[in-house]
C-alpha cells in the first residue's frame, strides 16, 4: 500500500497535543549525504526550526541518530545548554539522564569493549588494507565501512569482507545502512530510546522522521493512533507517512512549527 505526506489535520491534531514529542534522525532527514561523512550539515534553518519548536511549552524536541554524542554535537552545532536531546549511537548515548537511566540495561559491557577492540584491528587488517577507497568510521560502541561514491562491485567487495570480519565474533550487530555497514557491539537501538524520552516527558503525541533501516525500530514501537511516523525517502517502512527528501522534511518542521505556535497562543 503507498503511503503519502502527513494531511493538514494529521499535523494540526498532533501539533495541538497536550505535550508533543517530535523527534527526527539526522543524517538523510536533516542534512543531506556527503560521501565524507564530516563534511555534513543540517539543511539552512532546520536547526533554528526546531530550536523554535523545543522553546515551545508543550514541545519536547530530540535529534537521534547513529553518529555518536560527540560527533552528533559537532554536527548539529546544538550545545549543552539548549532544550532539544541528543540521542546518538543509536539510542546508547544520550545528552538526556532520562533516557542514558532507561538505556542502562542496553549499555556497553567491559566484554563489549574487548570486542569492539578487535574489531577495530581486524577491519583494519582486513577492510583497509585490501580496499584503500573504503572509508572507516570509528564509534563509541561501533565500526563503520563507509562506500559511498565507489564502484559498485568495490564497495560490495568491502562490505563482504566486513561482513567476514563481524561473523568471527560473537555478539557482533550488524546493521546494513545506506552505502554502509556497520558493526556494533552496542544493545541500544533508536525506538527504546525515544519511547524512554516520550514516557519521561509524557508525551501525548509523537512525531518520528526517519530515513534508514534503524529507525524501522521507533517506527515499529510507535504506533498510537495519536504517532505519526514518518519515513523520509523510498523503501519500505512501518512508518504510517513518507515524505520525499530532506526539503520536505524542512518544509514539514516549519509547518509544524507554525501549528504548534499557533496552538499554544489560542490554547
Ligand atoms: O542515524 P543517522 O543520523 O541517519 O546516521 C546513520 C549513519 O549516518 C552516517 O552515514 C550516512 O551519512 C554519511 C554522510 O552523509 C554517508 O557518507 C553514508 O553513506 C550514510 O550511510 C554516519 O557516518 C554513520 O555513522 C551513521 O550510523
Amino acid at each position: 500500500m503507498s503511503i503519502e505526506a502527513p494531511s493538514a489535520e494529521v499535523l494540526e491534531r498532533a501539533a495541538a497535543a497536550s505535550s508533543l514529542l517530535v523527534a527526527t534522525d539526522f543524517d538523510g532527514v536533516l542534512a543531506p549525504f556527503d560521501s565524507d561523512p564530516m563534511r555534513v550539515a543540517p539543511l539552512p534553518g532546520t536547526m533554528d526550526t526546531l530550536r523554535a519548536l523545543a522553546a515551545l511549552p508543550h514541545v519536547h524536541v530530540a535529534v537521534v541518530s547513529g553518529r555518536d554524542l560527540e560527533t552528533l554535537r559537532t554536527l548539529t552545532g546544538l550545545g549543552d545548554d539548549e532544550a532539544i536531546v541528543l540521542i546518538g549511537s543509536h539510542g546508547a548515548e544520550s545528552s538526556s539522564a532520562a533516557v542514558r537511566e532507561a538505556m542502562e540495561a542496553a549499555a556497553v559491557t567491559p566484554d563489549d569493549e574487548r570486542t569492539l577492540a578487535e574489531l577495530r584491528s581486524d577491519i583494519e587488517a582486513l577492510v583497509r588494507q585490501s580496499h584503500p577507497g573504503a572509508g572507516i568510521e570509528y564509534k563509541s560502541a561501533a565500526v563503520v565501512v563507509h562506500v559511498r561514491g565507489l564502484p559498485r562491485e568495490v564497495g560490495d567487495a568491502a562490505i563482504a569482507d566486513a561482513r567476514r570480519v563481524a561473523l568471527d565474533h560473537a555478539g557482533v550487530k550488524v546493521l546494513k545502512g545506506k552505502s554502509v555497514l556497520e558493526l556494533s557491539v552496542s544493545h541500544a537501538d533508536k525506538g527504546s530510546a525515544v519511547t524512554a524520552l516520550g514516557r519521561h516527558v509524557g508525551a501525548a503525541a509523537r512525531v518520528y522522521l526517519g530515513d534508514d533501516v534503524t529507525d524501522e525500530d521507533a517506527f515499529m514501537r510507535m504506533t498510537r493512533p495519536e504517532d505519526v511516523t514518518i519515513k523520509v525517502g523510498t523503501g519500505s517502512t512501518a512508518a504510517r507517512y513518507r515524505l520525499d527528501d530532506e526539503p520536505a522534511v524542512a518544509e514539514l518542521l516549519t509547518e509544524l512549527c507554525r501549528l504548534a505556535s499557533a496552538a499554544h497562543v489560542a490554547g
